[in-house]
């Protein structure tokens, strides 16, 4: 941008088009416009496809690569096409693309995962053999190494295909990010929250990250405003110990930090696809350090972790850790 937006020329929010993105793009949009005392038309919401939008038939481990919900939105803030692009954090790629940067961050919604069922209240209450829906590799990973009893289905789609598939009978319970309910107004499908003890999150789960291009002075200003530094702190730590692990994105992972003052305390757990591993680790220290306990967690992790983890997750093991 070259200049303030005004309604001739409104500052360009890159976005997907589903219920969740769009939601997350106006919180964006309302946040700035009253951080700066703009008027809503000074912004304008632009929808870009994205393969992950493009392919519904397949779960999207299988589709496989990086970045099936950004590459497109990516482009298009390269091209100068959008000014600025609003993401779940727990969607994006550890590292961004030449000229692109993410360091603003909304403040973090509720990180844990929601238990959705029309007939069970919680995992505990499903009777040996229930079938469970989700295509999620750590969900999928940490049910069934916690209910190793349980039949698991793939299961993708929005909240309404995922509620209508309840209803058909495909599976008699899934799982959704309860910060994704929580934005679209949608928490009275949740028969319970889950704690992280049971299912430790995604990293980055609930947060919302606005992506710009590294040069933009002008964005960078205004979305300084904006930005929360508790998110910025725990999704920078949960993001390092993210980026030591995954090679591949086809590793079932798990992170979690949480702020108290000064302290950081930083969960993490890898696991085997087929759940028949689980290793879990934490870190506590000063928030300051974050960055280095997320990378030292990931290394303990991995030390303990058996070599089909590598392997799946194309780590070298001679490998050192790259800057973060
Ligand atoms: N992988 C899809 C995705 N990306 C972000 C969210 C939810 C919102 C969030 O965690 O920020 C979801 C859906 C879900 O897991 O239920």
């Amino acid at each position: 941008m070259d200049a303030l937006p005004t309604p001739d020329r409104p500052l360009r929010i890159g976005t997907r088009g589903s219920a969740l993105a769009l939601a997350q793009a106006h919180e964006t949009r309302d946040r700035l416009a009253a951080a700066h005392d703009l008027p809503a038309d000074a912004f304008e919401i632009v929808v870009i496809k994205t393969t992950g939008d493009r392919v519904l038939d397949r779960p999207l481990r299988e589709i496989g690569g990086k970045g099936l919900f950004t590459r497109e939105i990516e482009d298009a803030l390269l091209d100068q096409r959008i000014d600025i692009a609003v993401h779940s954090m727990k969607d994006m790629p550890v590292l961004q693309p030449e000229g692109l940067i993410i360091d603003c961050y909304l403040p973090r919604e509720d990180v844990r995962d929601a238990f959705v069922s029309r007939r069970w209240g919680s995992i505990a209450e499903l009777p040996a053999g229930t079938p469970v829906g989700s295509s999620s590799l750590r969900r999928r990973a940490q049910l069934i190494h916690y209910r190793p009893d349980l039949t698991l289905v793939e299961f993708r789609g929005n909240v309404q295909t995922r509620m209508r598939k309840l209803d058909e009978g495909v599976a008699e319970a899934t799982f959704l990010a309860m910060a994704g309910l929580t934005r679209l107004g949608m928490l009275d499908v949740v028969r319970s929250a889950i704690t992280p003890e049971e299912m430790l999150p995604a990293v980055a789960q609930g947060a919302i990250g606005v992506e710009r291009r590294k040069d933009d002075v002008i964005a960078a200003a205004m979305l300084a405003a904006i930005s929360d530094l508790p998110t910025t702190l725990r999704v920078t730590a949960e993001r390092a110990f993210l980026r030591r692990l995954d090679g591949s994105c086809e590793t079932p992972l798990a992170g979690l930090a949480e702020l108290d003052g000064e302290n950081l305390w930083l969960r993490g757990e890898i696991l085997l696809p087929d759940g028949s591993l689980s290793v879990r680790g934490e870190r506590r220290g000063l928030v300051s350090d974050g960055i280095e306990m997320g990378r030292d967690l990931a290394e303990e992790l991995l030390g303990r972790a058996p070599p089909e983890f590598r392997e799946l997750a194309g780590i070298n093991p001679e490998r050192t850790s790259p800057p973060v």
